[in-house]
């Protein structure tokens, strides 16, 4: 269908009122002349093509520039004519009556709201104010706000309500309330603004949380916890389907290195799992193993410690919880918990939280009909909940990632005494610099057996020498190292592309990359950068690309309804940064664009791994930039003879130069340098996890 574009060479023809001349909202209803006079602009058809789509009807005469553009171009410094804060879309308006997108981007200067009361309360704010999922809300503006009278204040540490007297003016347009984030610019007017932490899209350019009142003024209430639903809730159990390359994983050369490893196994039933979780593997549709289960199995289940690597989408999730409940089963030893604290038996840590999330689903759709007790800690959810979870009746299986595990470790409600098993999931990340301090004060707790009294894993698609090497001090000295294939190496079911893109022509591109696509379902796209993550998915659903997104800004419930509305295909598109990088198992991922090459080649393989998995084909196109991505090129290079993949010239090219720099004397020293930036960058999009 054709899109029908607003002609907005005149404010009038869409009805614009002047600043200052804006309805109240409670004015807006839909019989107003104002919508009618978008419909007759936007004609019935295309208004409701765009409503149903939820997507969006952008402005596209410059002077109507969209409020991403306006912001990307605010924020790089372009110069804009168009400073107006107050231009209203279409689709923006609508949501302000109508209220109830549920996921996508919505973006635009919001309505404007004022209020008057009896109560000597008044707000004005621009903004949005609608309840989004998985979408953002975008919006930019002003806020006033004078209050007095009672107010909810939300006490972190009962978790619960209590009223608290409150006056005055107020005279923040953006603005970080207690229990929310935001960002806000100086007095009087402000941008960005905050997200309630459950999860409803956004108020952005509001006044003040407290002050915030409405004409029967009632106070803003600030959104309870989250709390997410329950992994036993989730419909199905079923994980990706073996592609036409499983087959293939027979022939990828197995390397195992310590003292006298039991021997591999053939099959699930060859390997002497109990029955029950031959059944579950069977509900399942397990029927066959992968090289790193072949391995890995039987030296679990023989007690030893383990470092293993295998490719992306291979398994290695099974390849430790299986043997791991294994043993659980074989010798089952009480379990001790109160209402004040649990002593768990297993502990698997993992670097973020949806990857724990998946994790410990596989832990409970292959403990199905045992009496193990599995349990979730992780950030951006309610403490109080997760707390009482556990402690209800204990649990055998802690997956966590680490700062909630160590809030709940400070707090005495975990202690490790009866741990007998520890697990590193992508473990050369949990142990370089980002994670490491986090992992030392689990492993040294006062509580924690010592290395001789637990048995503790590890696993990885990628292990640098230097981590493995440091790694090994937290192993039994007779562990035993298990390499599927080049330890590094990446995924050869995945097609790889790399294309010479600069900055600026990134954002054509990647349209472009995406018009030629059959069928763009199931693409990721990886950003550096939380608000190139935000630009993007805005650009991307703008064009009519269902988009969302997935970072470390985005509250907890937003990031699992992104990801539920991708996995759903709600979304045909997830942009994220780093967060999504490793171990997410998504089905029909088809295709991976790095927007932005990572800093380090280990990225690249974890990133370029979420398609092709399972024996399953996959693509992957990645924009390389010269001139910032050049100190990556030659191991790119590397990554991508490995995986017999093409390598372009202006790639070879970049890595000559880099190589003949000075700075630079030789390939160790790359992946240093580069590996230090990384971690920095990794580092800003985890400090809220
Ligand atoms: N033997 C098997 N038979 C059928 N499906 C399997 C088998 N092993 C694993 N799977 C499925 O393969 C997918 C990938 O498994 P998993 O996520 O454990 O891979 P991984 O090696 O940990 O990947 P990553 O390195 O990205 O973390 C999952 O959907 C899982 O359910």
């Amino acid at each position: 269908m054709e899109e029908t574009v607003v002609n907005s060479s005149d404010p009038n023809k869409i009805n614009q009122p002047a600043v200052g001349e804006w309805k109240n909202n409670e004015n807006i209803s839909s019989n107003d002349n104002y919508e009618q006079n978008i419909v007759e602009t936007l004609n019935d058809a295309t208004l409701n093509y765009h409503l149903e789509r939820e997507s969006l009807i952008v402005e596209r005469q410059d002077h109507y520039l969209s409020t991403a553009e306006l912001r990307y171009r605010q924020d790089n410094g372009c110069s804009s004519e168009n400073t107006q804060d107050m231009w209203v879309s279409e689709t923006d308006l609508k949501n302000h009556y109508d209220n109830k997108n549920n996921s996508g981007y919505r973006k635009g200067t919001g309505g404007y709201n004022k209020s008057n009361n009896g109560n000597n309360s008044h707000e004005k704010s621009y903004g949005n104010d609608s309840t989004s999922n998985s979408g953002h809300v975008r919006g930019r503006g002003r806020g006033r706000g004078r209050g007095r009278g009672i107010i909810k204040r939300y006490d972190e540490e009962n978790e619960s309500f209590r009223d608290e007297y409150d006056s005055g003016i107020n005279n923040h347009g953006g603005n970080t309330a207690p229990g929310h984030r935001g960002r806000g610019r100086g007095l009087n007017r402000g941008r960005g603004g905050r997200r309630d932490q459950s999860g409803s899209g956004g108020w952005y350019g509001n006044s003040e949380d407290g002050h915030k009142k409405n004409e029967n003024d009632k106070p803003t209430i600030p959104k309870a916890p989250y709390i997410p639903p329950d992994i036993e809730s989730e419909e199905s159990i079923a994980g990706i389907e073996a592609g036409l390359n499983f087959d293939k994983y027979n022939t990828i050369e197995v390397k195992v290195s310590g003292i006298n490893p039991p021997k591999s196994i053939t099959s699930f039933h060859s390997s002497g799992l109990r029955t029950i979780l031959l059944d579950n593997l069977s509900n399942c549709n397990f029927a066959t193993t992968t090289p790193v289960q072949n391995y890995a199995i039987p030296i679990i289940i023989d007690g030893r410690d383990l470092m293993a690597s295998a490719q992306t989408g291979s398994g290695k999730t099974a390849a430790y919880v299986l043997p791991i409940l294994h043993n659980l089963l074989k010798q089952p030893t009480q379990l001790i918990y109160d209402e004040h604290h649990c002593e768990p038996h297993v502990v698997i840590i993992a670097p973020t939280r949806e990857l724990v999330s998946q994790i410990s689903e596989c832990v409970w759709k292959f403990s199905k009909g045992t009496d193990i007790r599995n349990g979730l800690l992780y950030g951006g959810t309610s403490v109080y909940h997760q707390k009482s979870k556990i402690l209800q009746r204990g649990v055998h299986i802690l997956t966590a990632t680490p700062g909630r595990l160590i809030d709940f470790v400070e707090k005495g409600i975990v202690t490790f005494s009866s741990v007998k098993f520890f697990v590193l999931d992508e473990a050369d990340r949990m142990l370089d610099m980002g994670f490491k301090p986090d992992i030392e004060q689990v492993l040294t707790n006062s509580t924690m057996p010592s290395i001789e009294s637990r048995q503790t894993v590890m696993f990885s698609a990628t292990f640098p020498s230097e981590i493995q090497h440091m790694a090994t001090s937290y192993l039994k000295s007779d562990y035993i190292f298990v390499a599927v294939g080049e330890v590094g190496g990446a995924c050869k079911d995945v097609v790889q592309t790399v294309m010479e893109v600069t900055k600026f022509k990134k954002k054509n591109a990647l349209l472009d990359v995406i018009k030629t696509m059959e069928n763009c379902q199931g693409t990721i796209v990886f950003v550096e950068r939380k608000k190139v993550a935000d630009y993007t998915a805005a650009y991307l659903s703008e064009v009519d690309f269902p988009t969302t997104s997935i970072h470390g800004a985005r509250e907890q419930p937003e990031r699992e309804q992104a990801l539920r509305d991708f996995k759903t295909n709600k979304m045909k598109i997830l942009v994220a940064t780093a967060v999504a990088a490793r171990g997410l198992d998504i089905k029909g991922v088809n295709y991976v664009v790095n927007f932005d090459l990572p800093k380090t080649v280990d990225e690249y393989v974890h990133r370029i791994g979420r398609t092709g998995r399972l024996g399953n084909a996959g693509k992957a196109i990645s924009f390389f930039d010269p001139e910032s991505d050049g100190p990556l090129a030659p191991e790119l290079i590397r990554i991508l003879k490995q995986a017999d993949q093409e390598v372009p010239s202006f790639l070879n090219d970049a890595a000559e130069r880099i190589l003949a720099s000075p700075a630079i004397d030789n390939f160790n020293d790359i992946r240093t340098n580069v590996d230090v930036t990384s971690n920095l960058v990794a580092a800003e999009e985890e400090e809220e996890w």
